[in-house]
C-alpha cells in the first residue's frame, strides 16, 4: 500500500534570547513552506526555535505553558489544513522549563506533545531545563509516528522503542553544531536503517556564542537512503516520500522477527 507525503523542514537561524524575533521569523517561513505547490502535509520546525539556548535567561523567555507556541501554531494549522510538528520550544511550567514539541493536526487541535528526555550537558540543559518522563508519539493522517529531539539520536534504546510502539516515521527537531556532522549524519543513518522506518530531522543553521550550527537537516528513507539533505543555509527542504517503503524493507529483511530479545538483558 503506497502513503504519500510531502515533508517541508524549516531550516532556519535563530536568534539567541529574542522570542520576537523568532516568532515573527517563523510566521514568515510557514507561510512560505504553506504555499509550496503541492502543499505540504506536514511541516517541522528546529528545537528550541522561541529562545535558542540563552540558558541564563531561559525561565524569563520560555513560553509560559506553551501558550504563545500553541496559540500561533495552531491558528496557522487549522488556516491551511497542514500537520504542523513545533520544533521544540523552551516552555515554561511552573518553576521549570522544558525542551517541548507540540505537534498540531490539520484541524488545529494538538496531536501530539513531547518533552526532550536526554539533556545535552554539553550545552547545559541539565542545569536549567527539565527531562521529559514519557516517549512522544504521535498519529499523522492515521499512521504512528514518533519524536526525539537532537541529542535523543544518540541512544537507540528510545527509537527502537518507538519504532516497537510501531512508528513508521521520526521526526527530530535538532540545534547540533560542528565540529560533529559525522556524529549527526551517521547516528540518523543508523537509526533509519536499524528501525527501518524514515528519519526525518530538522537542524538549525547560523552562530550563536561561538557555537556554528550546521543545517544539514535530512531525510532518510527506511532502507538507510538520504533522500533529501539541505546545505548549511537558511531554506525550506521539501521532500516527497511513500510510507509503503517502510513495509517494503522490513519484509525483506526480517529484522523485528528476528530479535531475540530474551538474550539481551
Ligand atoms: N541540542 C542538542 O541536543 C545538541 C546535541 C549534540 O550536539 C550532540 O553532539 O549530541
Amino acid at each position: 500500500m503506497t502513503t504519500p507525503l510531502r515533508l517541508a523542514l524549516v531550516q532556519m537561524n535563530i536568534i539567541a534570547g529574542d522570542p520576537e524575533a523568532n516568532f515573527a521569523a517563523v510566521q514568515s517561513r510557514l507561510e512560505e513552506a504553506a504555499a509550496l505547490q503541492p502543499k505540504p502535509d506536514i511541516i517541522v520546525l528546529p528545537e528550541m526555535w522561541n529562545t535558542g539556548y540563552a540558558m541564563n535567561q531561559i525561565r524569563d523567555l520560555a513560553d509560559e505553558n506553551g501558550e504563545r507556541t500553541k496559540a500561533v501554531i495552531s491558528a496557522f494549522a487549522r488556516k491551511h489544513g497542514i500537520y504542523v510538528l513545533a520544533g521544540s520550544v523552551a516552555q515554561a511550567r511552573g518553576d521549570g522549563v522544558t525542551n517541548t514539541i507540540h505537534v498540531f493536526g490539520r484541524d488545529g487541535e494538538t496531536a501530539g506533545e513531547y518533552s526532550k528526555i536526554h539533556l545535552f550537558q554539553l550545552m547545559n540543559e541539565h542545569l536549567h531545563l527539565e527531562a521529559g518522563q514519557v516517549a512522544g508519539r504521535f498519529e499523522l493522517d492515521g499512521v504512528p509516528a514518533g519524536m526525539m529531539i537532537c541529542y535523543d539520536i544518540r541512544f537507540p534504546e528510545l527509537a527502537r522503542r518507538l519504532a516497537l510502539g510501531g512508528s513508521r516515521i521520526v521526526f527530530v527537531p535538532a540545534e547540533w553544531p560542528h565540529p560533529r556532522l559525522h556524529h549527526w549524519r551517521t547516528l540518523l543513518q543508523a537509526r533509519a536503517i536499524e528501525n527501518q522506518m524514515y528519519v526525518v530531522s530538522c537542524n538549525t543553521v547560523g552562530e550563536s556564542g561561538g557555537t556554528t550550527f550546521f543545517g544539514h537537516s535530512m531525510v532518510i528513507d527506511p532502507w538507510g537512503e538520504v533522500i533529501a539533505e539541505a546545505p548549511e543555509e537558511e531554506m525550506i527542504l521539501v521532500a516527497d516520500i511513500d510510507l509503503g517503503l517502510v513495509d517494503e524493507v522490513r519484509s525483506r529483511i526480517p529484522v523485528f522477527a528476528d530479535r531475540r530479545p530474551e538474550l539481551y538483558s
